[in-house]
């Protein structure tokens, strides 16, 4: 069986972070663990409270899954501060983690902040260093580029310079654009585009955490990076497509599409 280890926080929602994570790993297929970061009271509208947990008990959940039940992939989504970086990348590079994934979370979907702004340093200079890809939306990208992007134009100088000061594969999302949902792959001097057709759903709670999932899922299989991100793509559009719609504000996307066989159409339906 292949195995993946996500690195991220909790979302009592179900609709982002570990929660978000799981249900995409096992969706593929894949046996999933986690290494939880912070807990967040959150929902659709928007993030009520954070209690991270302290470095010394996130290097206890790593070394635990590492030298146990050593995952073929690891996600990293929300890690809310310095200290919890600096610990998960001496741990990722002591057990010599292999597909490594980045998620650089900022701001979730509802516009709440997760991150502190020390942490934006330490994830450019500790995390990204050692990713195979990282995944960045439209504003991360600007944070970690430290331009301006207004066009397709703007995403590959983007790309190209994070990908080329940090020496990692980048997926630059374009779920924040008006009118397509077109994501950029920069990886060894090329650019490879991944069209998305936009899908008229306001529910894009957990998008970003469900890509990078599906991405791991796909190369702890043993996927190349393109096709990886390529069928992650197919994935997300489909859970999307299915219009879900839970909760009072941007409600979370339909993992159970890829499992309903399981019970029966009819058991999902109210
Ligand atoms: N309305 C949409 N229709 C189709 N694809 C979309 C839509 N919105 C986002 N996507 C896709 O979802 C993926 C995640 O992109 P997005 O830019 O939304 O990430 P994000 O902002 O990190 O997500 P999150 O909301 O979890 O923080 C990308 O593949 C993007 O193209
Ligand atoms: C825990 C968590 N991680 C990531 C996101 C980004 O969508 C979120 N809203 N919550």
């Amino acid at each position: 069986m292949y195995t993946a280890l996500t690195i991220a926080g909790s979302d009592s929602s179900g609709g982002a972070g570990i929660q978000a994570d799981i249900k995409t790993m096992m969706a593929h297929g894949i046996y999933a663990m986690s290494a939880v970061t912070a807990l967040t009271a959150q929902n659709t509208t928007g993030v009520a409270d954070i209690l991270e947990v302290t470095p010394d008990f996130l290097e206890k959940q790593l070394d635990c899954v590492f030298t146990d039940i050593f995952p073929d992939a690891v996600k990293i989504g929300m890690i809310p501060s310095a200290g919890l970086i600096e610990v998960t990348a001496d741990s990722l590079l002591r057990h010599r983690a292999r597909n490594i994934v980045l998620d650089p979370v900022m701001v979730a979907t509802s516009g709440a902040r997760l991150t502190d702004l020390q942490a934006v340093e330490a994830l450019k200079e500790k995390l990204l260093p050692g990713a195979d890809l990282v995944t960045p939306n439209i504003p991360e990208a600007e944070v970690l580029s430290g331009m301006k992007i207004k066009d397709g134009e703007d995403m590959e100088e983007a790309a190209g310079k994070i990908g080329d000061t940090y020496g990692c594969a980048v997926l630059c999302k374009g779920g924040h654009q008006l009118n397509d949902a077109n994501d950029l792959l920069y990886r060894k001097g090329s650019f490879k585009w991944f069209k998305g057709k936009r899908i008229d759903n306001p529910n894009t709670h957990g998008t970003g955490c469900t890509l990078s999932s599906a991405i791991a899922s796909n190369l702890a299989r043993g996927m190349e990076m393109e096709a990886a991100v390529g069928l992650a793509k197919e994935y997300l559009s489909k859970a999307l497509a299915d219009m879900l719609d839970l909760g009072h504000g941007r409600g979370p996307m339909n993992h159970a599409f890829a499992v309903r066989d399981w019970r029966g159409d009819a058991a999902n339906e109210k």
